[in-house]
């Protein structure tokens, strides 16, 4: 169990984090400049905060009032970056038995090769290995100090999306066996989703809870957390009990349940939207103002028929080479996708 409660100031950038995580793995979901690092680096004793505790399985790692502060190696935190920083000069055996405890290096060190597919390249140094290769490394050097929590930091951000798939997937197993703490930083909502089932929203240096990772895309709450979740369709809107009043385009939805007062803004996610006909239920005209052609569907742009000129416009996925700019449909949203944020 890791247990965060920090504060600190850098120039004019404030941080202000507090969450708690277990045995599964946390996504730490924000967009770039909101703090992760930041956080992970506090958490792994590299940065000092200006206040507040961090506690790892009953340990206090840091604690201002109580003036604790332990090193970085003796908090049992493993940082996984984004460039492995592995020691160039040395072999992948080299690399992960340096971090091994001593006694019991060479059991350690060759229990890991094994696991990680790695007994082949032994005795490469990174520059000779792949990718993959070099994050596997990476991620034993880790577990071969035996930590109580790991801390991956964008792991995957500097690989092309066919090794990214792949090497996203050995990471999930290599966490699923560790088992124990892991907070993994991403401003990606797919990789988040799929590898871990709790996630903790930041914005702008402000971080406050984790929350199960189906909540969070059911209903995401702020306008900043629906465009982190992927909600490409946001626009401002009045609640109006169980139905949401959206001005700029001159409709209004129904919902499945009574909007909250605060409510200022309505998120539509594309996979949400129908094609349907006139009269259904929260259906509404639109006039096709762009067909993008995708890979394997068209993207469209949709201007609602009632919509004012400064209105945002819609986007929805179709079928390709169906519909072209100028054309007229109607789209529909389940009264249960109509999300309400503030
Ligand atoms: N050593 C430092 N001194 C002053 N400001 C810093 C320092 N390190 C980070 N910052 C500032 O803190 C803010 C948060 O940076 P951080 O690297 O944590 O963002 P991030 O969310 O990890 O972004 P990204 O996704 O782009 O990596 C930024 O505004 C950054 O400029």
């Amino acid at each position: 169990m890791l247990s965060v409660d920090i504060q600190k100031r850098l120039g004019d950038f404030q941080l202000q984090v507090q969450f708690e995580t277990g045995s599964s793995p946390l996504a730490l979901l924000g967009a770039s400049g909101c703090g992760k690092s930041v956080t992970l680096r506090c958490i792994a004793g590299i940065l000092r905060p200006d206040e507040g505790k961090i506690i790892l399985n009953g340990r206090t790692l840091f604690d201002s009032a109580g003036h604790i502060d332990l090193p970085p190696q003796r908090r049992k935190v493993g940082y996984l970056f984004q460039q492995y920083a592995l020691f160039p000069n040395m072999t992948v055996r080299q690399n992960i038995a340096v971090a091994a405890q001593k006694g019991r290096r060479k059991e350690t060190t060759a229990e890991l090769l094994r696991r990680f597919h790695l007994e082949d390249v032994a005795e490469h140094r990174p520059s000779q290995i792949s990718g993959g290769q070099q994050q596997r490394t990476a991620l034993a050097r880790i577990l071969s100090s035996e930590p109580e929590a790991i801390l991956l930091d964008e792991p995957l951000s500097a690989l092309d999306l066919y090794l990214r798939r792949q090497l996203e997937e050995e990471l999930r197993c290599a966490l699923t066996a560790f088992s124990a703490t892991s907070v993994w930083v991403t401003h990606d909502q797919g990789e988040a989703c799929r590898s871990c089932r709790q996630v903790c929203v930041m914005e702008s240096g402000a971080a406050f809870g984790a929350r199960p990772m189906e909540e969070f895309f059911a209903d995401p709450v702020s306008v900043s957390a629906a465009r982190l979740s992927g909600c490409e369709n946001l626009v401002g809107a009045v609640p109006r009990g169980t139905e949401v009043e959206i001005p700029l385009w001159g409709i209004t939805l129904r919902r499945a349940a009574p909007a909250a007062p605060e409510t200022t803004a309505l998120g539509l996610r594309m996979q949400h939207l129908r094609l349907a006909r006139e009269g259904v239920e929260n259906s509404f005209a639109c006039s096709v103002v762009q067909s993008a052609p995708e890979a394997f569907s068209d993207l469209l742009t949709l201007r609602p028929l009632s919509a004012a000129p400064e209105a945002p416009l819609l986007h929805m996925e179709a079928e390709k080479g169906r519909w072209a700019a100028g054309d007229l449909l109607y789209v529909s949203v389940a009264p249960e996708h109509v999300l309400t944020l503030r």
